[in-house]
């Protein structure tokens, strides 16, 4: 089975090959560049939740071209640093999504925050499978619980409180999953989030960033659960 891991930057591409220990081959398809080592693709898909769709689609369907010929992907994980929400997911630690939530798509109302879901369309969270998830935590080391997809950087207090508030026992904060969970989910295949926490969600601090830190954290991480990744059938558990 191959896995097939979505990113937002190199350097994130990067921080993943580097786990699999060399041999990368770099694969150009159609709007998407994948570097395949063994049975990992990874592919640096851009920024925000809307790249990230684009890209995961676009490696998707280059995969499996025609509609009769199954995927060969078993797995999407959308893997990267991240923010965490403070003291549940401090710097340099793993969160490893229970939940992949949208968690600013909806409407603003004088009650306050409705998701998409609240106004009659779309959804706004996927569920990785959870045998998945335990198996990774206690691989990795990572926490397991809800991870926000934002399309704006939290940057106050008060924007983390009211995220806090719309979202109980949220651990993280990124900007791509939910992009990667849809598309994953139209060519049905399962989702993962994995993301190395980089700073605290909160007032904007650009000294406190340990973006090296992170790095080497998923470099780390995948280096330990590569093989419950790979060795993953959905229809085992
Ligand atoms: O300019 C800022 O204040 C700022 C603060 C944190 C992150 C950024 C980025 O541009 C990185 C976006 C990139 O990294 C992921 N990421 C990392 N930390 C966070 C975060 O706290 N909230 C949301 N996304 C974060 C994200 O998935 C993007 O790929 C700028």
């Amino acid at each position: 089975m191959r896995v097939l891991v979505v990113t937002a930057v190199p350097v994130e591409r990067d921080a993943v090959t580097r786990a699999f220990g060399g041999g990368t081959e770099v694969l150009a398809l159609p709007g998407a560049e994948l570097h395949r080592t063994g049975a990992f693709d990874v592919l640096a898909g851009g920024v925000g939740p809307a790249a990230a769709a684009a890209a995961t689609a676009f490696a998707l369907a280059s995969a499996s071209p025609a509609a009769a010929v199954p995927s060969p992907y078993g797995l999407v994980v959308s893997a990267g640093i991240g923010g965490g929400f403070a003291p549940a997911a401090p710097l340099g630690s793993l969160v490893v999504a229970s939940a992949i939530v949208a968690a600013d798509l909806g409407a603003e109302t004088p009650e306050g925050f409705a998701p998409v879901t609240a106004l009659g369309f779309g959804r706004d969270s996927f569920t990785p499978p959870p045998a998945l998830v335990r198996e990774v935590a206690s691989a990795t080391g990572a926490a397991p619980g809800p991870v926000l997809t934002v399309s704006t950087v939290t940057g106050t207090a008060e924007r983390a409180a009211a995220l806090r508030a719309a979202h109980p026992g949220a651990l993280a904060e990124a900007m791509e999953g939910f992009g990667v969970a849809e598309a994953a989910e139209r060519a049905g295949v399962p989702v993962l989030e994995l993301r190395a926490v980089s700073n605290a969600v909160g007032p904007r601090d650009r000294a406190a960033w340990r973006i090296g830190d992170a790095l080497a954290a998923l470099t780390e991480a995948f280096g330990k659960t590569a093989p419950v990744l790979e060795g993953w059938h959905r229809h085992d558990h």
